[in-house]
């Protein structure tokens, strides 16, 4: 198993290492459940004639609270990484769970559901309806959740739901509530983004370079919204090349040509 760079007390629960996590790929009965596991995960891309293999079995867990960092060079394999652990795109082999329940493998309606349930993700592409303003893109993120509130009670949820308008007011936004995607800049639409990923108060939260544009004190709010997320309770994953990211993780994993090196 590959070793893992601790920066800040990282939790015990968690693992990472590009061979299985353990025997059956499940957590065994003296660990606590998982918020994320990725077992033994492989993604082969083909273009013409052109094969690439941008993940090579890729194992991690993240537990509840614990903030992961995923570091490596352009083209190494962590949106692709992201995008399966997001059920947004299916690894061709191995499997990815939520909370112990099987994300990969299913139906893509069976996945964004668990998706618009659990987890928040916010992708380099971005998340915003463009025909929706961000205040609609906020509230429709919340209602696609409802069902699970219903389901299983608010009390299961890590911290209080998060109030559209304080949402907005802390990756200051409040008064471009009515602004449309096309109408902000990049590092307001980052912001609006990451609004909307935790407007489902997500267990998980999945990002993609989520402060790339911003300036040092645009940065440090969203990382304080991505701590307080993680304090009440949710696992980070964070795909970033900024050292200040990589600061507040409590653990670094560095992918090389879609392995876990370190
Ligand atoms: N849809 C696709 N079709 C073909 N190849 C792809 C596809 N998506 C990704 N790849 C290839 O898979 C590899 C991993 O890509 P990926 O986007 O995951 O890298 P990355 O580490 O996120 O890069 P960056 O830091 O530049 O965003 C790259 O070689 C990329 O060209």
């Amino acid at each position: 198993m590959d070793t893992v760079t601790s920066l800040s007390g990282s939790n015990a629960a968690s693992s990472v290492s590009s061979g299985p996590v353990t025997g059956n790929g499940r957590p065994t009965s003296s660990e606590p459940t998982a918020a994320l596991t990725a077992d033994r995960l492989y993604r082969f891309f083909r273009t013409g004639e052109e094969e690439t293999l941008a993940l090579r079995g890729v194992s991690l867990t993240v537990a509840p609270g614990e903030t992961v960092a995923v570091v490596g060079p352009s083209g190494c394999g962590k949106s692709t990484l992201l995008g399966c652990l997001a059920g947004l795109d299916e690894p061709d082999g191995g499997t990815v769970r939520v909370g112990g329940q099987r994300l990969s493998h299913r139906p893509e309606a069976d996945r964004a559901r668990l998706r618009a349930r659990r987890i928040g993700v916010l992708l380099q592409s971005r998340n915003l309806l463009p025909h929706l303003n961000i205040r609609a893109n906020i509230e429709l993120a919340r209602t696609a959740c409802h069902g699970r509130t219903q389901r299983r009670g608010t009390t299961e949820r890590p911290g209080a739901p998060v109030a559209v308008m304080d949402l907005l007011e802390r990756v200051g936004l409040a008064r471009r509530a009515e602004a449309y995607a096309s109408e902000l800049s990049g590092g307001e639409l980052a912001r609006a983004g990451l609004a909307v990923a935790l407007a489902n108060d997500p267990d998980i939260v999945l990002a993609d370079e989520p402060t790339g544009e911003l300036d040092g004190d645009t940065e440090q709010h969203v990382l304080e919204l991505l701590r307080d997320r993680a304090g009440a309770g949710a696992a980070l994953l964070v795909v970033t090349h900024s050292p200040r990211v990589v600061a507040i993780a409590d653990r670094v994993i560095h992918l090389h040509d879609g392995m876990v090196t370190s």
